[in-house]
């Protein structure tokens, strides 16, 4: 914890944190803590281990050594289910359910939270149209082109207003316009004091972010995070 026992802990901590997928080790010793209300950038080259780091925080993977802990919790052991619902994921693959329709993919937190989802209609609708989608929300997934499943997926991850949203490449695939778009929903939730982490390629985006709020980078090579933290 960043400051004794005086204020809240940090989202995510990263002790000494190594991962290996069998023989091969990606996270070789990684030490970082990210504080409530945070926005970060994690970049570094294609295969560096960004999305092992994220399935690291969301507790997809379980650390080969040392820990990792979310809100204050080791990751190991813990509630894998009520720790996601403080949080908001946008995956590369979006991971959308195909057999729903893409108002119920974005209301799927609001149900899993026992949220009243009627009573948010208009929320749904607003956020749809923030990103594009106002005309597609009857549409099912496999209708929609991959960037519009990427929007579909960031509405979907902020539609809760979660305590941390964590988004692997979450502009990928969509256009400068679109992108600015996902960007202003990221700030608008830091701003309300979510913690942000973003990892991506997208350096029109953190340029974009620039100036913006207090965003951060990170970039991880050869296994560890060599800027921790630096200003954009
Ligand atoms: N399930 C797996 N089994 C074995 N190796 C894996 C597995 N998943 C990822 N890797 C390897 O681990 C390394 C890190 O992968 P990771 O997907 O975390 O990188 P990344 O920085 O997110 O890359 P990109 O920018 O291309 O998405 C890569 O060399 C990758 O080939």
């Amino acid at each position: 914890m960043r400051n004794g026992d005086r204020g809240p802990p940090d989202v995510i901590e990263f002790e000494a944190t190594r991962f290996s997928y069998d023989a091969r080790e990606v996270l070789r010793g990684v030490s970082l803590s990210l504080e409530p209300g945070s926005l970060h950038f994690l970049t570094g080259r294609s295969g560096a281990g960004k999305t092992t780091l994220l399935k690291l925080v969301y507790l997809a993977l379980t650390p080969t050594g040392g820990a990792v802990k979310v809100f204050g919790g080791d990751t190991r052991g813990a509630d894998r289910a009520a720790m996601r619902r403080r949080m908001g994921l946008v995956l590369q693959d979006c991971d959308l359910l195909e057999h729903l329709d893409i108002r119920d993919n974005i209301a799927l937190p609001l149900r899993i939270a026992g949220a009243d989802v009627a009573a948010r209609a208009g929320d749904i609708e607003e956020l749809a149209a923030w990103v594009g989608l106002g005309d597609r929300l009857d549409a099912f997934p496999r209708e929609l082109s991959s960037g519009e499943r990427q929007r579909a997926a960031v509405a979907r991850a902020v539609v809760t207003a979660p305590e941390l949203v964590l988004a692997d490449e979450p502009t990928g695939d969509v256009d400068e316009e679109a992108a600015g778009r996902i960007l202003e929903l990221f700030l608008e939730l830091n701003r309300a004091g979510a913690a942000v982490l973003v990892a991506t390629h997208d350096m029109a985006l953190i340029r974009r972010a620039q100036g913006r709020g207090q965003a951060r980078t990170l970039r991880l090579e050869e296994g560890v995070i060599i800027r921790a933290g630096a200003p954009l």
